[in-house]
């Protein structure tokens, strides 16, 4: 039987998960129960069960949106003593794009989900290592970029839309709706790739996503036989592309995954240790949370982490 440690991010999505939270308290194997207080509690409480939780029964449980997820599965590894805590799942946000790509489902689902599992499964999980002054390291379970899909998010995590749309439960086209904006306000910038023994230059590139689902943006299939447990990322970048050009993509994207024969998109598998350098100032994002706008020189590997999913 395994034991509970739920995280829960009360202002995650529409916050009107208020049947979920309460039917999931009820259940007999919640060990502690904690909601977050502010941005960034997620992965403090996680760092501190990692430390010391010494149960071999206890699961984390993140409830939450991706960012959520995110602030958990890295406070659980920058904790981890040992054996690795196992991380459980209840999707209440606005994108949720990792329960789409996990087929969790909706909150519901995942609940039920969560009460037949009876074991763990390894998903692969990004590692970046920021070069720069301060050598910091996160983690992604989703995707990670530069750019044009950072500048979407950035827009949307701002806008007063995510909060309008999240009260009818439609908070994933909160990214859709700030695409536009974004598109005509990126620019273009070049970036340098170093995997394994290959040097490439990208003189324009407009959106690198590194990823490992199929997607982004709230339900975007950028990657669609993309596999969370697949061991290795790819990096996606498309160049900057007229207006039309750009409408054309989306329309592919929106359909069927043929936007990947494009000639304005580069799929390259990541070798581990591949360096990205981009030397101008870009908006960046990880799982779906907006990081500083600025250069980037980035180590990208990756490793598994036990999933109770
Ligand atoms: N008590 C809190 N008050 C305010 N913000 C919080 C609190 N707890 C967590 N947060 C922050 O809320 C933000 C959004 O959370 P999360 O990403 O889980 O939901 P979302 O944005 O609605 O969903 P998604 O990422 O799937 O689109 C995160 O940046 C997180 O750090």
């Amino acid at each position: 039987m395994p034991k509970f440690y739920v995280i829960h991010n009360p202002q995650a999505g529409n916050q009107a998960h208020g049947d979920i939270i309460s039917q999931t308290k009820q259940l007999n194997t919640i060990s502690r129960w904690t909601d977050t207080a502010y941005p960034g509690h997620a992965a403090h409480l996680a760092k501190n069960l990692a430390k010391t939780i010494t149960d071999p029964e206890a699961v984390v449980l993140a409830i939450g949106g991706d960012g959520t997820l995110n602030e958990v599965l890295n406070g659980l590894i920058q904790g981890q003593k040992q054996r690795p805590l196992p991380l459980a799942y209840i999707p209440t946000g606005s994108g949720n794009d990792f329960a789409r790509a996990a087929h969790l489902g909706q909150a519901s689902e995942a609940l039920a989900h969560l009460k037949a599992t009876t074991h763990t499964q390894l998903l692969n999980v990004g590692q970046m290592t920021d070069d720069g002054l301060y050598q910091s390291t996160r983690y992604f379970i989703n995707n990670l970029g530069i750019g044009f899909d950072a500048a979407v998010v950035e827009r949307a995590n701002q806008s007063p839309w995510k909060k309008r749309l999240n009260r009818w439960g439609l908070g994933h086209l909160s990214y859709l709706a700030t695409t536009l904006g974004a598109f005509f306000r990126q620019n273009d910038f070049q970036m340098t790739l170093m995997n394994g023994d290959t040097y490439r230059q990208i003189p324009s590139a407009f959106l690198v996503t590194i990823t490992n689902q199929p997607f982004f943006g709230g339900g975007i299939a950028l990657l669609p036989e993309a596999d969370l447990s697949h061991e290795g990322f790819d990096l996606i970048v498309t160049d900057k592309l007229s207006f039309f050009q750009f409408l054309k993509l989306f329309i592919a994207l929106k359909k069927d995954g043929q936007h990947l024969a494009s000639p304005h998109i580069t799929r390259i598998p990541l070798q581990r240790g591949a360096q990205i350098h981009v030397r101008d100032m870009q908006p960046g994002q990880i799982d779906g949370e907006t990081l500083c706008k600025s250069t980037f020189s980035l180590t990208i590997d990756f490793h598994t982490y036990p999933f109770w999913l």
